[in-house]
């Protein structure tokens, strides 16, 4: 008889990361719940960056496994993987948009790439991505003739256009100002409440991951591994001195 629960769509098992030598966390095992919206958090440093160019398949493990809707990613073949990677979308904290395209030319690209959608249906898709985004009416303004926020925005449109199943997204409200960035984590939210998409997102913003994280994983400095995953208010009250100090902005 088969079991009901569903695989989860990330699981970590003894993962090790280093560059050369020098290991930057180990150990790590945990899972990301199907539609959870989860915060990688720790000190600067620490391997957040490093941790999500892990999980999206640019970075091998210097040990264990990676799991993606349940394959071993780096066990799989080549076309495997590279059929694995379009199942996400990636929002990258720099570089976000090519700066000589217009809007709907940059959500454009990867549907051109990756799908064989008449150059009228991608079109269409392309619009109703931006659109999602808030962004109707700027399809064929460059990124230089909006706002902060409004390029984010469209990066997330980008990230968006295969329709992914899991979208990572680094430092999202980095460089933002405090409306735009609340402006920023509503949309997150409310693509994952409508699409049922699972988010993970690389950040310093205490406030955002209260405001959208139900889920949190904390790489510690020191120690060099995952200290606690939970609830970002059950970290809060977390045992842990320095994941309670670090959540409650406290000097440790
Ligand atoms: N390509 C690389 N080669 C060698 N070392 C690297 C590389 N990328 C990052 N590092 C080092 O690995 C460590 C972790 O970096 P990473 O950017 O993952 O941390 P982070 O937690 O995201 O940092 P921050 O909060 O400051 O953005 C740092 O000491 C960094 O200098």
């Amino acid at each position: 008889m088969s079991t009901a629960t569903p695989q989860p769509p990330i699981q970590v098992r003894d993962l090790t990361m280093a560059y050369g030598e020098r290991v930057i966390q180990r150990d790590l095992n945990f899972a990301i719940a199907q539609g959870a919206i989860c915060a990688i958090m720790g000190g600067s440093g620490c391997g957040k960056s490093t941790l999500m160019r892990h999980l999206i398949g640019l970075e091998a493990p210097a040990k264990g496994r990676v799991f993606l809707q349940g394959r071993d990613f780096w066990a799989a073949p080549d076309a495997e993987r590279e059929a694995l990677r379009r199942r996400f979308g990636v929002m990258f904290q720099l570089g976000a948009l090519w700066s000589s395209l217009t809007l709907i030319e940059n959500v454009l690209l990867p549907l051109g790439e990756y799908t064989d959608l008449t150059p009228a249906d991608a079109r269409a898709v392309a619009r109703f991505k931006l659109a999602l985004t808030g962004l109707e009416g700027f399809e064929d303004y460059y990124p230089s003739e909006i706002s902060g926020g409004m390029v984010k925005r469209a990066a997330l449109a980008r990230a968006m256009a295969l329709d992914p199943e899991i979208l990572f997204i680094d430092e999202p409200s980095a460089g933002l100002d405090p409306i735009s960035s609340r402006r920023l984590d509503d949309l997150i939210l409310e693509l994952r409440d409508s699409l049922g998409t699972t988010v993970v997102i690389v950040t310093h913003e205490l406030p955002s991951v209260f405001a959208i994280a139900d889920d949190a994983l904390f790489l510690d400095n020191q120690t060099r591994t995952l200290i606690a995953q939970g609830n970002p208010r059950d970290l809060a009250r977390s045992d842990n001195p320095t994941v309670r100090a670090f959540m409650n902005r406290e000097a440790p």
